[in-house]
């Protein structure tokens, strides 16, 4: 295996943890209220294909960069870790790797100054 987007069982698998770490962040009260007024199944979709793409997958994201879609948020560090916490948790328990989840996390602290303060 090659790639860290294999070694999470590719979309079909990355999915299901996407699917569970949106459960996580929508019982979260100090994120949830972000998601409001969005459409979570769209949502769900769009974070599947940009955490395979971010992971070596294909790229078959359609949504916007990141500084854009969360432009108007003012998201803080405690929001962005938060988020990644719930990510690592999802990962977790879809039995990762703990080397592959913390490869894994690196690439999405790598977007940390794209998402906060927009
Ligand atoms: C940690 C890294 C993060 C990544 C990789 C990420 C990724 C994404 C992606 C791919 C989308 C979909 C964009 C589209 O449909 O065009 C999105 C939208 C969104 N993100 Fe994030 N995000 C992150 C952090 C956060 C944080 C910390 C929050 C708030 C606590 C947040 C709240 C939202 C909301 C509310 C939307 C949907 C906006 C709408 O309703 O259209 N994101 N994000």
């Amino acid at each position: 295996m090659s790639n860290l987007y294999d070694k999470f069982g590719g979309e079909e698998n990355i999915s299901k943890v996407v699917d569970y770490f949106y459960d996580l962040v929508l019982a979260d009260q100090k994120v949830n209220a972000f998601f409001e007024n969005t459409d979570m199944e769209k949502q769900r979709r769009h974070q599947t294909k940009f955490i395979s793409f971010a992971l070596g997958g294909p790229n078959n994201y359609s949504g916007g960069a990141m500084a854009k879609v969360h432009e108007g948020m003012n998201l803080q560090p405690e929001h962005f870790d938060a988020i990644v916490r719930h990510l690592r948790a999802a990962l977790e328990h879809f039995g990762g790797k703990e080397e592959d989840i913390a490869a894994a996390l690196d690439k999405v602290e790598s977007l940390r100054n794209d998402i906060l303060y927009k």
